[in-house]
C-alpha cells in the first residue's frame, strides 16, 4: 500500500484514533507489540500498522472498529488534560472567523487555562506564525504545555506566567483573545499590543461580565465595530429512518464580545 506515513497510512509513531462505537474512541501513538484494552476487546497495534486510515479492524473479541487520523476536535474531547474550564469548539469555530485568523499572524492570548484556545490559535497561524499567551497560574501554564506538546504544537507558543494586568510585551499583534475574570482590568495594555484596527475577542461566562466590558469599552471611546454574540450548537441524531434533534444540548457556555482597535485622533 503506498502514501505517506501518518497522512494515509498507520506507520509505527503515528496517532490514531480507535472508534469503537460513539463512546469507545480511543487516541494513541501506535507502538509496535503494544495492545488497547476497552471491554469490547484487545486491539493489538501490529493490527494497524500499514492500514490506510479510514480502514476497519477487528478487536479480539471479533468486534469491529474503524482506524482515523485524530482530530484537534477528538483531542479536546478525551485526549488532552483538562484542569480548567475551556472553550468549546462551537464559540472556537466563531471566534476564527470574527479574528480573521490566518496563517502567519502573530496573536495574543490571556488566560491559557489548560491551552485548548491555545492549540486552536497555534493551529492556525501554523508554523510561519505565533501565539503569545499569558497565564497568571504557573501549575496552568504546565498543563497546557504538556497538551501543547502532545499535539506537536509547542514550539509555536510562548507562554508567559505573568498577571497580563501587569503588562504585556509583545507590540503591532494581529488578534487577540481574552478568556480572564475581569478582562476590562486589561484594556490599555491589549490596546497597547495590537496593530492598528486589529481585532479582540473576549469570552465570558456571565452577562454581566459583559455589560460591565461594555461600559469599559464606552468609556474609553478606543474600540470600535463592538459585537456581542451567543452560539448555540443543535446536533441531530445521524439516523435515516429517525432524523430528530438530540435530546441533550450544551445549553450555555459563554458570551463572545469582539472589538477591533480604534487609533487615537491626530491631531
Ligand atoms: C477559563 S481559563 C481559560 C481557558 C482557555 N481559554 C481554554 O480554552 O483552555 C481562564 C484562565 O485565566 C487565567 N487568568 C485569570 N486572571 C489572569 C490574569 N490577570 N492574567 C493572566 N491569566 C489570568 C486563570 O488562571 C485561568 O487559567
Amino acid at each position: 500500500m503506498s502514501g505517506e506515513c501518518c497522512r494515509d497510512i498507520v506507520c509505527e509513531g503515528c496517532p490514531v484514533l480507535l472508534v469503537i462505537d460513539e463512546r469507545r474512541r480511543f487516541i494513541f501513538r501506535v507502538r509496535r507489540g503494544a495492545r488497547l484494552g476497552s471491554d469490547r476487546g484487545v486491539l493489538r497495534h501490529d493490527d494497524v500498522i500499514g492500514l490506510p486510515y479510514g480502514s476497519r479492524v477487528r478487536l479480539s473479541t471479533g468486534v469491529e472498529a474503524v482506524v482515523l487520523q485524530p482530530r484537534l476536535v477528538d483531542y479536546m474531547e478525551r485526549g488532552l488534560e483538562r484542569r480548567s474550564q475551556v472553550i468549546y469548539p462551537k464559540d472556537h469555530g466563531l471566534i476564527v472567523m470574527l479574528l480573521d485568523l490566518r496563517p502567519g499572524m502573530r496573536v495574543l492570548e490571556v488566560g491559557v487555562g489548560s491551552g485548548y484556545t491555545t492549540a486552536v490559535l497555534a493551529s492556525i497561524v501554523g508554523p510561519e506564525g505565533h501565539v503569545y499567551s499569558y497565564e497568571i497560574r504557573g501549575d496552568m501554564a504546565e498543563t497546557a504545555r504538556r497538551n501543547l506538546e502532545r499535539l506537536g504544537l509547542l514550539d509555536r507558543v510562548t507562554i508567559r506566567v505573568r498577571d497580563a494586568r501587569q503588562g504585556i510585551d509583545e507590540r503591532d499583534l494581529d488578534a487577540a483573545v481574552v478568556d480572564m475574570p475581569d478582562p476590562w482590568s486589561i484594556l490599555e495594555h491589549l490596546h497597547k499590543a495590537l496593530r492598528p484596527g486589529a481585532g479582540a475577542v473576549f469570552f465570558m461566562p456571565a452577562a454581566n461580565q459583559v455589560a460591565r466590558l461594555l461600559q469599559a469599552l464606552e468609556l474609553s471611546g478606543a474600540w470600535t465595530e463592538t459585537r456581542v454574540y451567543e452560539v448555540l450548537l443543535r446536533e441531530y441524531e445521524a439516523r435515516s429512518d429517525a432524523l430528530r434533534p438530540r435530546t441533550t444540548m450544551i445549553a450555555h457556555t459563554g458570551y463572545i464580545l469582539y472589538t477591533r482597535k480604534l487609533q487615537a485622533q491626530q491631531t
